[in-house]
């Protein structure tokens, strides 16, 4: 069953009296249980999704269209237009954030334990003492002693912080956790036990994961599906072995050709796309990749490509692959020397 529905989603941002569209038509849907990833370089809108789904806006950005609907047993709400006493009865329960920086997200006045006792309470019927117990059983399962139940995020390091904001997201066994870059700030050791601690924690709570990443390698090991985001737009889904694998939007072939291989290798060659994103301000027709794109032909200045179905499960929105042109292949034949994605 679809738990989170994104239907058309707009969003703008005000600054100095210009108006930056920062989210353009993107739809997407997340079953129960499932892991979908947003995956795109900084500034192409993942976090401001984020945002909007949580309610967490700032004041100069504003929804302009489409919803956000959180469905399931026990709850039905588009949680763009829910009222902030809605959003207060499924927080914790139903909808839960790691984000990308958890010193913000704890309070440091607070224990981990009270923030951790209080989330409990404010749900669930259970006195202190068992809601105590179960925040040191909480932290015990993300690799962190219980007696640490006392400690002021202060205290803890950044790593530990990011683990006891996993335990506390986890902590009413939410049917949706929106992780929002988790583990940027973390040396790459300490990166992969919380994407493991995540990975352990989801599946034995059985909840649906937003995971919001610029690292293809992040999404490779934690989603069953992923979205690629270009300038506000989604250019890609399906899932992520097949998109990663054969990907069917240029973009997501470029990000593929920027990092280093998934299994590791160190011999594959790094190859970049050139040029910038566009500023998202006065936004010209077309294919918003066009000017970054070794395939682009005329026609792709003239319409903005719409996400359309490729292969059962896929979408893309590109002219050329919905032709059936096979990227690959295509390469050779359209790309001259000097339009090629440029190697490190
Ligand atoms: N508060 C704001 N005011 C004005 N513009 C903003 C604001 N926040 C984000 N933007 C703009 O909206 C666009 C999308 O930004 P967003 O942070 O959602 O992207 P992102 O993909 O999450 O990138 P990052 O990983 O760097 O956060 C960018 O052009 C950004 O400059």
């Amino acid at each position: 069953m679809t738990l989170l529905t994104v239907d058309d989603l707009s969003i703008e941002y005000t600054a100095d009296e210009k108006t930056i569209k920062a989210v353009n038509g993107v739809s997407f849907e997340i079953a129960e249980g499932e892991r979908f990833g947003l995956v795109g370089e900084s500034g192409s809108g993942k976090t401001t999704i984020a945002k909007a789904i949580m309610q967490l806006l700032p004041k100069n950005g504003e929804v302009t269209s489409g919803s956000v609907e959180l469905t399931n047993d026990s709850v039905s709400l588009d949680l763009v237009t829910a009222s902030s006493r809605e959003l207060q009865d499924i927080r914790w329960k139903h909808l839960a954030t790691v984000s990308q920086s958890a010193m913000n997200a704890l309070d440091p006045v607070y224990t981990i334990g009270a923030q951790i006792i209080e989330a409990i309470q404010l749900h669930e019927d259970v006195s202190k003492a068992e809601a105590r117990e179960r925040a040191g059983e909480l932290l015990e399962r993300v690799g962190i002693d219980k007696e640490r139940v006392d400690s002021y995020p202060h205290q803890l390091s950044g790593g530990m912080r990011q683990r006891a904001m996993i335990a506390m997201s986890m902590a009413l066994e939410p049917s949706l956790i929106i992780a929002d870059e988790p583990t940027t700030a973390l040396d790459v050791i300490t990166q992969d036990h919380i994407l493991d601690q995540i990975d352990q924690l989801s599946n034995a709570v059985g909840n649906s994961l937003l995971m919001i990443t610029h690292d293809i390698s992040v999404v490779s090991e934690t989603c069953d599906r992923v979205g690629v985001m270009y300038a506000g737009e989604l250019v890609e889904v399906g899932p992520t072995e097949e998109v990663f694998t054969n990907p069917e939007h240029p973009y997501t072939k470029g990000l593929l050709n920027a990092f280093p291989t998934l299994e590791g290798e160190s011999d594959s060659e790094l190859i970049t796309i050139t040029g910038e994103p566009p500023k998202l301000i006065d936004v010209e027709p077309g294919c918003k990749f066009m000017d970054r794109c070794p395939y682009a032909e005329a026609r792709c200045g003239e319409s903005d490509p719409a996400l359309t179905p490729r292969t059962p499960g896929r979408e893309a929105a590109c002219f050329v692959t919905a032709d059936g042109y096979d990227l690959e292949e295509h390469y050779e034949q359209v790309v001259t020397e000097s339009e090629k994605w440029q190697k490190l």
